[in-house]
């Protein structure tokens, strides 16, 4: 089965043949979005504001500004003279911006390079980009070069009134970009106004979508993002789920969530960072948990109004890889029981439950039910359905896990609407032996070091 990032038919208006016979099936292509726009309209804001609405998918930035080509030392001794914004082969490097592009499309790492606005050449080291679901490409001229915009499933033109980008322009370029205002002035009236007028704002004609107000359009981007979402397939998940929680994604859950994916990282590295997701994962978790509401006094006679925790709690961790999470259950649930269901099944075949051990008292507990991947859903149903053959309400049951894969998410909460399930990634799919894509691999024998 394909990941479901790419099953959802975008793309659909790019062949092989017409993007010059790329190795890589239409259907499995990124989602490309070019951004454009003048000098200082806002483009690498919306696309960071983009980035991270996009939080649960792999999204990856290219700038155009990062293709400018080294300036030799004769450009730099009379560096006014130079015109930044002219769509030459002079100033870009296009043609390394397509090869990368390319390379991103097929599926393939590549090194982007890095550029300097203060020396006005590229310096070290280069960024290493891997490839994404979706690509932004942003820049002032992206929509300018027919080959460029060819890439781009969505094109979008940032549009501010000349004044405010003037002035937002003297600001950056004096604060970030080491340069007075007589030459951003000067700069100015000399080439990025006359480029603008006869380069950018004509490229205007070829985007889908122009974004009046640049960043503080909430409306555009939520738009934006939606659309995406949609492309991708990802879209409902959440909105069709209400009782998926996905804990909110910040850079070091992806930095964590990097290392733990990554082949390479040795079993120490794996269960480190694998216990410190699993540690947010159970807290977050908990959160879902009834409360009861206490005022106490502090030791300043003040009073304070708090709650409770709920008492009547229990774990259960389907062996073996939800065992991993029983530490993290316990470091935070003084004293807690955890029953355990041992279950046998791989891919889509039947699923049998071979062991299970549980508190007498289940059904007036609530429980957390433990498993750090959601796949195929065939497991937690079956643990599932053992809990409230146990008298155990749907109500009462979360179900925790590092991360999801759609099919599970469709299975479990299509069959149990009223459980909650609290992960920490929804990934793209199952790959044909129904392992989640990109996934983690065999987490139990990463964790337990029986690979
Ligand atoms: N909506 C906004 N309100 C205020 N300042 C903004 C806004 N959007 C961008 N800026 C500022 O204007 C400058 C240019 O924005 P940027 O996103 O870098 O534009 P671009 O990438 O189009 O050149 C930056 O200093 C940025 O912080
Ligand atoms: N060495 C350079 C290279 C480029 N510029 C200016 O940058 C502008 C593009 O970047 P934005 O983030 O504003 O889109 C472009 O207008 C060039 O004039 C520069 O000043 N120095
Ligand atoms: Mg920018």
């Amino acid at each position: 089965m394909e990941p479901a990032a790419f099953r959802s038919g975008f793309n659909d208006h790019i062949s092989v043949e017409s993007n010059g016979g790329f190795d890589c099936p239409k259907n499995k292509q990124p989602f490309i979005i070019g951004v454009a726009g003048g000098t200082a309209s806002g483009k690498t804001t919306v696309c960071n504001q983009i980035i991270s609405q996009l939080h649960d998918q792999r999204v990856v930035l290219v700038n155009q500004d990062s293709f400018y080509r080294s300036l030799n030392d004769d450009q730099l001794v009379n560096v006014h003279e130079y015109n930044f914004d002219h769509p030459g082969k002079a100033c870009f490097n296009t043609e390394l911006l397509l090869s990368c592009m390319e390379k991103l499309r097929r599926g393939h790492p590549v090194n982007i390079p890095s550029y300097d606005f203060k020396s006005h050449k590229s310096i070290e080291p280069s960024r290493l980009v891997n490839p994404a679901d979706v690509i932004i490409l942003e820049g002032i001229l992206v929509l300018h070069d027919f080959h460029v915009r060819n890439l781009m499933n969505m094109k979008i033109f940032v549009d501010i009134d000349s004044d405010v980008r003037l002035a937002r322009r003297i600001q950056r370029d004096t604060v970030e970009r080491g340069r007075n205002i007589q030459n951003v002035l000067d700069q100015y009236s000399r080439f990025v106004k006359p480029s603008f007028e006869e380069f950018i704002l004509p490229s205007k004609k070829f985007a889908d979508i122009i974004i009046p107000r640049g960043g503080d359009n909430d409306v555009a981007i939520d738009l934006i993002v939606q659309h995406i979402l949609t492309k991708l397939g990802q879209h409902d998940l959440c909105k069709i789920y209400p009782n998926i929680n996905v804990i909110f994604s910040t850079f070091q859950i992806r930095g964590m969530h990097t290392l733990v994916r990554d082949v390479k990282t040795t079993k120490h590295d794996f269960v480190f960072y694998s216990d410190r997701l699993i540690r947010l994962v159970v807290e977050h978790g908990l959160g879902h948990l009834p409360f009861t509401e206490k005022q106490i006094i502090t030791p300043t006679g003040s009073v304070y109004s708090g709650v409770v925790f709920c008492k009547r709690l229990c774990g259960v961790s389907v062996i073996r890889s939800g065992e991993s999470m029983e530490n993290a259950l316990r470091a935070c649930c003084k004293g807690i029981k955890i029953g355990k269901i041992l279950i046998h099944g791989d891919g889509k075949n039947g699923r049998q439950l071979i062991y299970e051990k549980l508190p007498a008292d289940i059904s007036s507990r609530h429980v957390l039910l433990l498993d750090p991947v959601l796949a195929s859903g065939n497991s937690a149903i079956k643990a599932i359905s053992l809990l409230l053959s146990k008298g155990v309400p749907e109500t009462s049951i979360i179900f925790l896990n590092l991360i999801s894969a759609p099919e599970g998410i469709h299975a479990v909460c299509r069959k149990f609407p009223k459980l909650k399930i609290v992960t920490s990634e929804i990934d793209s799919s199952l790959d044909k032996n129904y392992g989640v894509i990109p996934g983690m691999g065999e987490f139990g024998d990463r964790y337990f070091g029986t690979d």
